[in-house]
């Protein structure tokens, strides 16, 4: 049987009147690719923030690597996090270290005792893995913002994730670096064996990306399957108007 590595139930969450998740399930399997499609503002972000214990839920469950978040504590939560690679949409690199400085910092911060040379390794495994080995001496902004991402993606990898969330990927890219992203992030999966969740607005990267797609529609997981399923004949008149407004090449 496929070992699941998230499962989330029932969860509910509002922001005063607001009421963002109502009722979301989802399971992401071992190995797999899963992205999550809305409109801005469905709570995807949300959900994720959930999944990494930043949000807490108000009724169901998150279950990450068989433990429910919201019961764990401080500690057990940090060790969580560190099986879980977070890439945020701006790829977030401190511009004032350079390539080699940014992939150490999780280093650093999280893993004691490691020498020079093993640090150094670890460094030239993940630039390599991500294509861009002769940028370890730049600043980022020297950067482009496909290299960025990519970096970005490096620093997160570096700790050898169970679990990829990549928040909108291939947001402000054009379409040849999402492209090469897209790659990227399938790459990532059969290199590093990870399973991932991601989020995003772009129907190209969720085809080229998803082995299923779920969208979040009004507070719920509105349709799910492969692509060609969810979009070739949607029944449910918002699915179709998410494909229809947005472009895909
Ligand atoms: N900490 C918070 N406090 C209050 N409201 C919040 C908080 N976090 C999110 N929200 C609200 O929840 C809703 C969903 O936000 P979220 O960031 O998850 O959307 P999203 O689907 O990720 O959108 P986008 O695609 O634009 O990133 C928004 O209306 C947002 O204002």
């Amino acid at each position: 049987m496929r070992e699941k590595v998230v499962e989330v139930r029932g969860l509910k969450k509002s922001f005063g009147e607001l009421d963002v998740l109502m009722g979301v399930d989802l399971d992401l399997y071992k190995g797999e690719n899963v992205v999550v499609l809305g409109k801005s503002g469905t709570g995807k972000s949300v959900l994720i923030k959930i999944m990494v214990g930043l949000l807490t839920q108000d009724e169901g469950i998150m279950n990450v690597l068989g433990k429910e978040v919201s019961n764990l504590k401080a500690n057990d939560l940090n060790e969580l996090r560190l099986k879980i690679g977070f890439s945020f949409q701006a790829s977030a690199l401190y511009d004032s270290m350079t390539v080699r400085e940014n992939l150490e910092f999780p280093l650093v911060r999280n893993v004691k005792g490691l020498s020079r040379t093993e640090k150094d390794k670890m460094v030239e495994e993940v630039l390599e893995a991500v294509g861009l080995s002769q940028t370890i001496n730049q600043m980022p902004s020297e950067l482009s913002g496909g290299q960025r991402k990519r970096i970005g993606i490096a620093r997160t990898l570096i700790l050898k994730p169970e679990i990829m969330l990549y928040d909108e990927p291939t947001a402000g890219l054009d379409p040849i670096t999402c492209s090469d992203i897209n790659n990227l992030i399938n790459e990532v999966r059969e290199n590093y064996n990870t399973s991932s969740i991601i989020i995003t607005h772009d129907l190209t990267c969720a085809r080229e990306t998803g082995d299923r797609v779920a969208v979040l529609l009004d507070g719920q997981f509105g349709a799910e399957g492969k692509f060609e399923e969810v979009f070739k004949t949607p029944e449910d008149q918002r699915v179709k108007s998410f494909y229809d407004y947005n472009f895909i090449t």
